[in-house]
């Protein structure tokens, strides 16, 4: 029987997907079941933390067994509702200049949030196929949106809050940004920020912080 779930705190939350990109990877090697010790091998958190952590998720099977261990597709599938993730998460990508591209190569997706399904840009030469993802002129959006996609990556350099306004139309959920431009949404429309110079920043701060 289900119990109650406790409140579950940031830093607990924020190791989730760590665990889940780990045993999505281990399931895809053929692993169906684990030891938190070889949780902790893979993804460099203590054991004990773990543990800790899956006592948060209240179903029985994150319990675990002795000896055996944990069930990896349950454990991947409790992870999963926790998060509000589905395994095919349906992403598009705005913007296929030298960052979009690189993101649209680095194809690590499956197994851990879903996929890149297709692409957009203005520049009618970037139009076709790239890196097996289909790539769309931005004039055709409204035509080709995926059904029931929910997350856009934007990588675009112009007109950045005609296109988020057009994504939140369309029904996005969710932007990973890497624009250096600040723009609005709704209030439904939960907005992460990807920033290299921040986190250099952010680095650095840290770095001296260490060096007090
Ligand atoms: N967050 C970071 O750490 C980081 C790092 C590098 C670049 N950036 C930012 O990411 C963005 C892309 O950088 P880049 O180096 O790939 O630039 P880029 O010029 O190589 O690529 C931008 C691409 O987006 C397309 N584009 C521009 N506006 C568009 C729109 N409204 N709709 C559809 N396509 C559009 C362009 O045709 C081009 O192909 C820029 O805003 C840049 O400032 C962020």
């Amino acid at each position: 029987m289900e119990k109650k779930q406790h409140k579950i705190s940031k830093a607990t939350m924020s190791r989730f997907p760590v665990y889940l990109k780990a045993l999505r990877n281990m399931q895809h090697e053929g692993k169906n079941n684990f030891l938190s010790s070889e949780l902790s091998e893979a993804t460099g958190i203590l054991d004990t933390t773990i543990r800790r952590d899956f006592s948060f998720l209240t179903s029985k099977e994150a319990l675990g067994k002795r000896g055996i261990g944990y069930d990896t597709k349950d454990i991947i599938n409790i992870l999963n509702n926790v998060l509000g993730l589905g395994l095919d998460e349906s992403i598009i990508l705005i913007g296929v200049g030298n960052l979009g591209s690189a993101i649209l190569k680095y194809n690590r997706w499956q197994y851990t949030v879903g996929k890149i399904v297709c692409g957009y840009d203005l520049d009618q030469n970037k139009v076709g196929e790239r890196f097996g993802v289909k790539l769309y002129h931005i004039d055709d959006l409204e035509k080709t949106f995926p059904d029931g996609c929910k997350i856009a990556i934007l990588a675009i350099s112009e007109n950045v809050q005609e296109t988020v306004d057009r994504l939140m139309d369309l029904g996005i959920k969710g932007i990973v940004d890497f624009t250096h431009t600040h723009f609005t949404v709704r209030d439904d429309v939960v907005v992460q920020t990807v920033d290299v110079v921040v986190a250099i920043q952010e680095l650095v701060l840290k770095m001296h912080v260490n060096d007090e």
